[in-house]
């Protein structure tokens, strides 16, 4: 987060880092393209002033040449010339650009050609003019042509005018000036011959030009309406008049605005659209990481959150724990982890389904997360256990305290769809940091103490001991030989012969499992039934003595031997298992067993665990002909009420009824009044643990249908129950 703050501001830097240097780049270029076309248009203008410069001056020098011309012939006809008017015109025709000849003898203009027009300009006084009189005399003294102007002409107009002086006998002693040739040169001709008038047209300006030869002055004579632009052309036209200065010069002003204003409009659009650009590109990292770092609190949400409860999961606690234990140490608090699960949960899941479980864990859920305070930490580490760590208890009285009120509140019934359950849980806990100070240590002694709490009959807490751990270790060693045992096949069945007490004929047995263990030799099944009930193992091995005991009623008959009804004992987990019906069937099918051959008991206890559940278990077991029997019966708080409603053929009433019969008054009773009760309800009653001829007989005296005991046999191997003969 903190790098992605960083580098927002530094996308805006440089995005308006680039606006800047294409804002400069941008104006530099308009700026340089301006000065090309200003050089151009000086290289231009320069090009244009150079040829018209030329043309100015190859016409004027022409001009003056033609005075020379004249200057010759007189000189060469001694002063006189006889057809003026018509040499005048041949030689201006010839040459171009002069507007008129004159003759000046004694510097007195005496002839002009064309006369037309410039009459006014006859007799004029050449010398008396003070302004051209020291041009005049230094020419006559000094042999050179000379040129005036542009002077305003008095015959109107203005001109350059060039005079050559006239010498007769020249180069003799006898030299005398004769007076002027003079070539009149209207300026308007003059500019006529050039292409300035022409330019001018285009948008070109003009100025013509020279500097007084004394004062420096410079004198336009000629120039366009428009006065010069910035970007002027310059060539000098050196003449006998002095230099005069041609200046050319085009108005690009307006184009060289228009393109800076297109300049600047462009430097600043793509300034803008391309930063814009940068700056979206630049960010685009920036946001695809945040959209990542978003998505990714939501997925660490989601990883750490429950979907079913809503309570934090065992990965939360994986990662957190250590950071509240370290919390715990640094404060030195006094903490308290407790694991649990619900006892038989699985149960509610696999007979009634899924979703009522899934309802179930939520209303524990609620339950649990009311009964803490914000600093505890209630997760759900997965199926039915729970965990809940208490960050800050006084001492172990509070966990202790704690943990009953989650048993009760677990125990309160819940109400799912018009159907009650009763729940009950089994909690271990480890305290913080007695019992460990890390996440691995806490769990597995939390872990431990629930096992033992398991292992102590359930719905109960258990703190965890140090001795704990040899006690669990057993326990698991045993649950290991279990597993060894289910697969090596360690187990036999046993059977105890069960018999009409009236006829004295065995009718059926009691399928007893026993354990040859490797090495502790035959094990009895008191020391290991529970083991594997509390494991979950009891479904394998029920399964195992279900199918051996069906396969040895198929064996008898294979073998000839006379029927009998086959007992074999069920634990409440296979009453629970939905599939139990379903493998007894296919069991019965696969060893070509009736199904009135078999039968099933079921302690009490058991089937209290859910009355209505086992009800419709044993329905299904009585409906396919298989006898139901209640196994113990007179030693839980099943009254003789509940038998009404429960589909039982058989009852089996508890060795330590039987065992007092002839002792204690009250037994006998109750013996009596159960088989009175039963018989009424129709059903047949078996006395167990008969080891005496007076229990017998008085069992007979009971009406006691059936018995089993020492007295007859105990429960022996396959080949001693068949080869045991029927009793007398
Ligand atoms: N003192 C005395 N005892 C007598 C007499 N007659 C029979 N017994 C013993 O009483 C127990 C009767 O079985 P249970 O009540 O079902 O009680 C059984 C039954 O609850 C359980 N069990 C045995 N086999 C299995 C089995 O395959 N599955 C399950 N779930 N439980 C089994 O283990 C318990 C103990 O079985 P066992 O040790 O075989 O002990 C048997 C039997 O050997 C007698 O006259 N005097």
């Amino acid at each position: 987060m903190i790098k992605t703050e960083l580098k927002q501001p530094s996308a805006l830097f440089i995005a308006c880092a680039v606006f800047f240097a294409i804002i400069f780049f941008g104006l530099y270029w308009t700026y340089s393209s301006n000065r090309t076309i200003s050089n151009e248009q000086q290289l231009l203008l320069n090009g244009i002033s150079r040829t018209q410069a030329s043309v100015l001056e190859r016409r004027l020098s022409l001009a003056f040449t033609s005075t020379q011309i004249l200057a010759i012939e007189l000189e060469q006809h001694g002063g006189r010339f006889e057809d003026f008017d018509h040499y005048a015109q041949n030689l201006m025709n010839s040459i171009g650009g002069v507007s008129s000849l004159q003759l000046a003898p004694n510097g007195i203009i005496e002839k002009i050609s064309p006369l037309k027009g410039n009459e006014s300009a006859i007799g004029l006084d050449i010398f008396a003019n003070q302004k051209y009189r020291e041009a005049a005399i230094r020419a006559v003294e000094n042999h050179t042509m000379i040129a005036i102007g542009p002077l305003p002409l008095v015959q109107g107009g203005i001109a350059v005018i060039s005079r050559s002086p006239v010498y007769l006998f020249k180069g003799t002693q006898r030299e005398v000036f004769w007076g002027f040739a003079s070539a009149v040169i209207n300026l308007d001709n003059l500019l006529e011959s050039t292409r300035l008038r022409d330019l001018v047209e285009d948008g070109y300006q003009y100025s013509l030009s020279r500097q007084h030869a004394d004062t420096q002055e410079t004198v336009i004579f000629s120039h366009s309406e428009k006065p010069l632009s910035d970007i002027v052309a310059t060539t000098d036209i050196p003449l006998p008049v002095g230099t005069w200065k041609l200046n050319i010069s085009r108005d690009i002003s307006a184009r060289l605005n228009n393109n800076l204003r297109s300049g600047y409009l462009l430097s600043i659009g793509s300034a803008f659209f391309l930063a814009l650009a940068l700056y979206a590109i630049l960010i685009q990292p920036i946001r695809l990481r945040r959209l990542v770092e978003d998505k990714t609190d939501e997925l660490k949400e989601l990883a750490y959150k429950d979907p079913l409860t809503n309570l934090p999961n065992r990965r939360y606690l994986n990662d957190y724990l250590p950071s509240f234990l370290e919390e715990s140490r640094r404060f030195q608090k006094l903490s308290a982890f407790i694991y649990f699960d619900l006892d038989n949960f699985k149960r509610i899941n696999d007979t009634i389904g899924h979703d009522v479980g899934d309802k179930v864990l939520e209303t524990v859920a609620l339950r649990l997360n009311s009964l803490c305070h914000e600093a505890d930490k209630v997760v759900r580490l997965g199926g039915d256990e729970f965990g809940i760590f208490l960050s800050d208890i006084a001492n172990k009285q509070e966990a202790k305290e704690h943990a009953e009120r989650v048993l009760a509140y677990i125990h309160s019934p819940i109400s799912i769809d018009s159907k009650e359950f009763i729940l009950s849980t089994s909690l271990g806990i480890a305290m913080v940091p007695e019992d460990g100070d890390t996440l691995v240590t806490i769990m597995q002694n939390a872990d431990m103490a629930l096992y033992q709490a398991k292992q102590r009959g359930k719905n109960q807490s258990v703190f965890y001991s140090h001795d704990m751990k040899a006690a669990t270790l057993d326990l698991i060693e045993a649950e290991d030989d279990l597993t060894k045992a289910l697969q090596n096949d360690e187990f036999e069945l046993y059977y105890q012969p069960q018999f009409d007490l009236q006829t004295k004929q065995v009718f059926g047995a009691e399928a007893l499992i026993r354990w040859h263990h490797p090495t502790k030799g035959l094990i009895f099944p008191d020391q290991f039934i529970q083991l594997a009930e509390n494991t979950g193992q009891i479904i394998k091995l029920g399964h195992w003595v279900l199918e051996n005991g069906i396969s040895y009623l198929a064996r008898r008959r294979e073998q000839g031997l006379p029927y009998i009804l086959l007992h074999v004992n069920l634990a409440s987990q296979q009453l629970a298992d939905p599939h139990f019906v379903t493998v007894v069937k296919s069991l019965l099918y696969k060893y070509k067993v009736p199904a009135e051959w078999l039968g099933v008991e079921v302690t009490e206890t058991s089937l209290l665990e859910d009355v209505s559940l086992a009800k419709v278990l044993l329905q299904s077991l009585k409906d396919m002909g298989i006898c139901v029997a209640i196994d113990d019966f007179g030693t839980g708080y099943s009254s003789l009420g509940q038998l009404k409603n429960l589909p039982v053929s058989l009852l089996k009433i508890d060795r330590s009824f039987v065992m007092d019969l002839e002792r204690d008054q009250a037994d006998r009773k109750i013996v009596e009044a159960i088989i009175a009760m039963a018989h009424k309800l129709g059903i047949k009653v078996l006395a167990e643990g008969i080891e005496s001829k007076e229990q017998w007989d008085m069992l007979v005296s009971f009406q006691c249908d059936f018995g089993q005991g020492y007295y007859v046999s105990r429960a022996i191997p396959e080949a001693d129950f068949n080869a045991a003969p029927p009793i007398q």
